[in-house]
């Protein structure tokens, strides 16, 4: 679509739009008339032929909700403004479906013009647009833009199936690196460089459809607080789709042709792609109860179902939660320092708290490693928490360190609190509290500690660098070799039946960071392109 608005740009120039009526709506374009009424000079009519149901009403309702008007019945006398066809229409066909011999005197547009005004929320020239009868052949369009006209239907997305691609040899070769231990294993994925976790975050290229899913994403929220899983997943699953799709959205059934993407789905896919919003979420953010939900589910230890019963409890604040709720010990915790929870911190005081737990580990255990990962070591500007990651590179001094450190830090007050005190996974332990700078002023800050054997060091360090998209595409990619990723291990030869693995699998040794990616064939990428 990118390319496209370049090109109608470099059109302007070049072409002029032969209708008279066409050149009066132009007039208004170079206005640049930005306004809630942009289309008010429009009186249209949209021929259905070719265009599906749902995108119909969309186009009409964003196009009447700007001032245009619509003609539901194709009358000559109406004094049209324009006709608007779906893109692939021909002429001819045009004038069959219409009963009529003559179009020269009607200004006859794709949608995609209109979509381009509905996207700028503007008048755009048309000029590039326009089906033009030329006498001497009666099927062809201004030379410039032929070719754009010409194609047929909006381009199929490039569907991604690795796993009907893969080749079987590649597991024997695996298996055959892992009996000589000669060199670090690696899978040939078809086409990596499809997928998200291939790709740079820098990369102006990574997703091109940010608008949409930054919307759904919001959706996601809002069905995850009302406890509607399946709405949620379905969204998730086209934000999914979305992420990888190279191009950006420019018909209702472009979206509904990626995979996961049902009619519904693609109607406010292209409801945001025509509108820039989405009613429905509007709706839901106008709803009292929805708030209400959003505001529980923002407290530490409260779920989607929690947050519904203190509604239906009648609790409507968090004042409502501190005086009357039955809170537990973390809930408790989360209520009390609401705020300061949501506040996001600036990164120059993750690193005030990194150096405060890395003398403390330091002074444990001699050569330890404390790294902090998460959104700090993707180089982002502000961080909602601290996730400091420790092990030893002797590969058993960090069993000592844990309780030690834990107990140093409340010690000189920087631990204020507790929310998970030791949670063991495997050969990992994790801490979830609270801490606080000393001085005037300080806000209570979330942190996780996270202590990890040396030989699980890389994969912990990939995963809890995150971003959780990066990692949830890593997974996937894993999944589709039969392979598996977690903060553990990275490993070959899962048997899932279903959700359910029936083969664990044989880990692939994975001392570092870069041999992950290496191993996944996945070119290495520094935290800050990781931020998906
Ligand atoms: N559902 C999740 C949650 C977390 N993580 C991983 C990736 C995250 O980057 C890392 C840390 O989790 P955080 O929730 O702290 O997320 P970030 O640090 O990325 O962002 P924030 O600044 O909000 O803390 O753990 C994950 O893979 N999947
Ligand atoms: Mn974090």
């Amino acid at each position: 679509m990118a390319t496209k608005r370049k090109r109608s740009s470099q059109s302007d120039r070049d072409n002029n739009c032969s209708k008279k009526k066409c050149s009066e709506i132009d007039q208004s374009c170079s206005d640049d008339l930005k306004s809630h009424d942009f289309l008010s000079t429009l009186n249209v009519y949209i021929l259905p032929a070719g265009i599906q149901k749902a995108r119909l009403s969309v186009l009409k309702a964003q196009i009447m909700r700007f001032g245009g008007n619509i003609q539901e019945v194709f009358d000559p006398g109406q004094n049209l403004s324009h006709v608007i066809v779906e893109d692939s229409m021909d002429l001819p066909r045009i004038k069959r479906i219409l009963k009529l011999d003559n179009i020269s005197d009607m200004c006859i547009v794709k949608t995609s013009w209109i979509s381009l005004c509905l996207r700028n929320k503007k008048m755009e020239k048309c000029d590039e647009y326009s089906l033009v009868e030329k006498l001497d052949d009666k099927q062809t369009f201004p030379s410039s833009t032929a070719e754009s006209f010409n194609k047929k239907a909006p381009e199929p997305s490039t569907k991604i199936d690795v796993a009907s691609d893969y080749e079987s040899s590649d597991e024997d070769e695996l298996h055959g690196d892992i009996a000589g231990n000669k060199k670090i294993m690696q899978l040939k994925f078809p086409q990596p460089e499809k997928w998200i976790c291939a790709q740079s975050s820098k990369n102006p290229k990574a997703n091109v459809n940010k608008y949409i899913t930054d919307k759904l994403e919001e959706m996601v929220k809002a069905y995850e607080s009302t406890n509607d899983k399946w709405r949620a997943l379905g969204y998730q699953k086209a934000i999914g789709t979305l992420r990888k799709h190279p191009k950006e959205i420019s018909s209702w059934e472009e979206a509904k042709s990626l995979p996961g993407i049902g009619a519904r789905l693609a109607d406010k896919i292209w409801e945001i792609a025509q509108s820039g919003e989405l009613r429905k979420l509007k709706e839901f953010e106008s709803s009292e109860e929805l708030q209400v939900l959003k505001l529980f589910t923002n407290v530490w230890g409260a779920g989607p179902h929690t947050a519904q019963l203190w509604y239906q409890q009648g609790f409507r604040t968090i004042a409502d939660l501190q005086q009357k709720a039955n809170l537990n010990h973390q809930q408790k915790v989360g209520v009390r320092l609401y705020d300061d929870f949501l506040n996001r911190m600036p990164r120059e005081e993750v690193a005030e708290i990194e150096t405060m737990v890395k003398d403390a580990a330091e002074s444990i255990q001699l050569g330890i490693i404390a790294q902090t990962c998460g959104s700090y070591r993707r180089g982002k500007p502000t961080c909602g928490d601290v996730d400091i990651l420790i092990t030893h590179p002797d590969g058993k001094s960090h069993r000592n360190v844990f309780h030690k450190l834990l107990a140093k830090l409340k010690e000189n007050g920087f631990l204020t609190d507790d929310l998970v005190s030791a949670e063991e996974t495997g050969n990992q332990k994790k801490y979830m509290g609270v801490c606080k700078l000393p001085g005037e002023n300080r806000k209570h800050r979330r942190i996780d500690i996270i202590v990890v054997p040396f030989n699980e060091y890389g994969c912990a360090l990939v995963y809890f660098t995150g971003s959780a998209h990066f990692n949830r595409s890593l997974r996937h990619l894993c999944k589709k070799q039969n392979m598996s990723l977690n903060e553990h291990a990275l490993k070959y030869g899962v048997v899932r039946k279903g959700a359910e693995k029936i083969h664990e699998g044989t880990i692939i040794p994975t001392p570092t960071e870069e041999s992950v990616f290496k191993t996944l064939n996945v070119p290495f990428r520094p935290p800050e392109e990781r931020d998906h």
